[in-house]
């Protein structure tokens, strides 16, 4: 029977992809993974697909896509953790070299814990945990021609242990990974990217990687007592999966529940927050945790800021934008009627966790959105990630792309050292806000309804075509930033008739000096450059080339 080499079950966060890409490099093959075909074929998030269509739904493209793997596969394959639950499924395992990876219950939560991406372990893990492993464990079973422990085991001892128990033929010459598997490798680990404390404020590390919500209580540290946990609607689950492990380990965790996006941008919520702070008694040793997007962490931030003049507080992003961008570099606000982050302060973080698993349940319209930031850093700075997205604009727009890891590290690290610098945007940080000016416009005269990344996409259009007229940037730099947005989704236009809303909107931005409009334009790709007050006829022409 022709087919996979290797099949690998087993419940999720077992280690079937790091133990299964480690196979394959070892024996020389080619990994698969039949969750990432369901995303390719869906379009969609994992979790959107059971929100949106239900689990049976799911099954069926789960079913396909191992029908598809083990005729079409011969390398290693891995399948996800819930698949031998389909009858149909596990008919087209017999007689092939199944592996059950197994784990046991403590395990299993050291290693997922309250990994909330996973949609199906967001509360209660440990018990949740025990009733899923009881009824899977004897399909997995059923399936499987060899059964390998993986408790207390590295993933090499793992692999090991599988090429041993098959008796697999392994290549010469040792692993060689290419460079596309080296990306995945650092994808596994986790990555501290540090930020200098200037401005008589402590330097602190962003971490990425998977299952950091570990490292909370070390970040929280013994000499606070309560914690409140700050998270939108969409991650209720996931807020209180946390608020009750804070809990558990001691602290006296209370869970605030803001709106979702914009609208918890808004002076009503943060005093919302501020009562609740105060009714819990928070002292200036107690820590606010914002998990969400960058609108709930640059409230948690402002509350943080605000609350007895400042008190620590820790980000824990949960959107690709939030990872890159917000929850980075200590800029926190909310939005005022008369336009966009106008009231907030410089308050970095004690921390920021990156786990990049919370992406597996982020909608594709929010993944793409923080696309715009990762490409404008590659504008501003870092040529390499224009390339990479490029390379696979598809593989840009999912959490399950070749480039994820190193696109999210390569763009904190251009964040990192910008803030590293210049806090307060006394000057350099100011690049950052490329693209932003003509964006809040648009996002107030919209009513907060777009995306920011939508809207900042327009806005480094604009600011590219706004470079191009000024004379300072090539065409083939200013052309590719349409191309570059366009390939990953990302709108180009936006209304024609709302210039001059627009430029009064734009009065209000921040690098803004007296009645003088300031731009960042480019000189070049990684060249940016302060563009002050330009004739209002290019500014009217460089919008009529983002005009719809
Ligand atoms: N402080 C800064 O330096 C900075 C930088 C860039 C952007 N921002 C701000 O960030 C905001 C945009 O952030 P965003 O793009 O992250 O959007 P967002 O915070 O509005 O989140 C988008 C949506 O996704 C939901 N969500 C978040 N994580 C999820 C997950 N893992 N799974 C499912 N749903 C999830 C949210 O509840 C929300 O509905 C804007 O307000 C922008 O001004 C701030
Ligand atoms: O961190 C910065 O500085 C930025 O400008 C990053 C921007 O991407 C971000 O949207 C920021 O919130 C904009 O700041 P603002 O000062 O223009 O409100």
């Amino acid at each position: 029977m022709s087919g996979p080499l290797i099949v690998l079950v087993g419940p999720m966060g077992v280690g079937k992809s790091t133990v299964g890409e480690l196979l394959a490099d070892r024996l020389g093959t080619a990994y698969r993974d039949t969750d990432a075909d369901v995303v390719a074929t869906a379009g969609k998030a994992i979790s959107e697909i059971f929100f949106d269509d239900g689990e049976e739904r799911f099954r069926a493209l789960e079913r396909q896509a191992v029908r598809d793997a083990v005729e079409q596969h011969t390398g290693v394959l891995a399948l996800g953790g819930g698949a031998v639950l389909d009858d149909e499924t596990r008919a087209l395992l017999a007689g092939r070299p199944v592996v059950y990876l197994s784990m046991d219950v403590d395990e299993a939560v050291r290693r997922v814990g309250l990994n909330t991406a996973r949609p199906l372990l967001a509360v209660n893990p440990r018990r949740q945990w025990r009733e899923l492993m009881d009824a899977r464990r004897p399909l997995y079973e059923e399936v499987a021609a060899v059964t390998v422990a993986t408790d207390e085991r590295a993933p090499e001892e793992v692999a090991q242990a599988i090429v041993e128990a098959l008796e697999l033929p392994e290549r010469t010459g040792g692993p060689v990974p290419s460079d596309q598997e080296k990306s995945r490798m650092t994808e596994q680990g986790t990555t501290r990217i540090q930020i200098a404390g200037t401005a008589g404020t402590d330097p602190y590390e962003v971490l990425v990687g998977r299952q950091l919500l570990g490292e909370l209580p070390n970040l929280i540290g013994d000499r606070a007592k309560r914690v409140a946990v700050l998270h939108p609607e969409a991650l209720a689950e996931t807020g209180e999966a946390v608020r009750e492990d804070l809990a558990s380990q001691g602290y006296e965790a209370i869970a605030i529940q803001l709106p979702n996006a914009e609208e918890a941008k808004t002076v009503e919520v943060a005093a919302y927050c501020w009562k609740a702070l105060g009714q819990t008694g928070f002292t200036r040793t107690d820590v606010i945790v914002g998990i969400g997007g960058g609108a709930t962490t640059d409230v948690a931030g402002f509350v943080a800021a605000s609350w007895l003049r400042g008190v620590r507080w820790i980000a824990v992003p949960t959107t690709v934008l939030g990872m890159v961008d917000a929850a980075v570099g200590g800029k926190t606000g909310i939005n005022t009627a008369e336009g966009k982050n106008l009231v907030g302060a410089f308050h970095p973080p004690t921390g920021v966790l990156c786990d990049l698993a919370a992406l597996d349940s982020l909608p594709v319209n929010d993944y793409v959105s923080g696309m715009a930031e990762i490409i404008k850093a590659g504008f501003i700075a870092d040529p390499v990630i224009l390339d990479l997205v490029e390379s696979d604009p598809q593989g840009a727009r999912t959490p399950a792309g070749p480039h994820t890891a190193e696109l999210i590290e390569r763009s904190i690290r251009v964040k990192a050292e910008v803030v590293s610098s210049d806090l307060k945007e006394s000057g350099l940080r100011e690049i950052l806000n490329y693209g932003h000016t003509l964006a809040h416009a648009i996002e107030k005269n919209e009513r907060y309804k777009w995306r920011h990344g939508a809207a900042v996409s327009v806005g480094m259009v604009f600011a590219a075509e706004l470079g191009r007229l000024a004379g300072r940037l090539d065409d083939a730099t200013a052309d590719r930033h349409r191309a570059v947005l366009e390939s990953v989704g990302l709108p180009l236009t936006y209304r024609g008739d709302q210039w001059p809303k627009l430029l009064e909107n734009m009065k209000v931005d921040k690098k803004s000096r007296g009645d003088l409009l300031r731009f960042i334009v480019l000189d070049g790709i990684g060249k940016p450059t302060v563009l002050e007050g330009p004739d209002p006829a290019i500014l009217l022409s460089a919008y009529g080339e983002v005009s719809a």
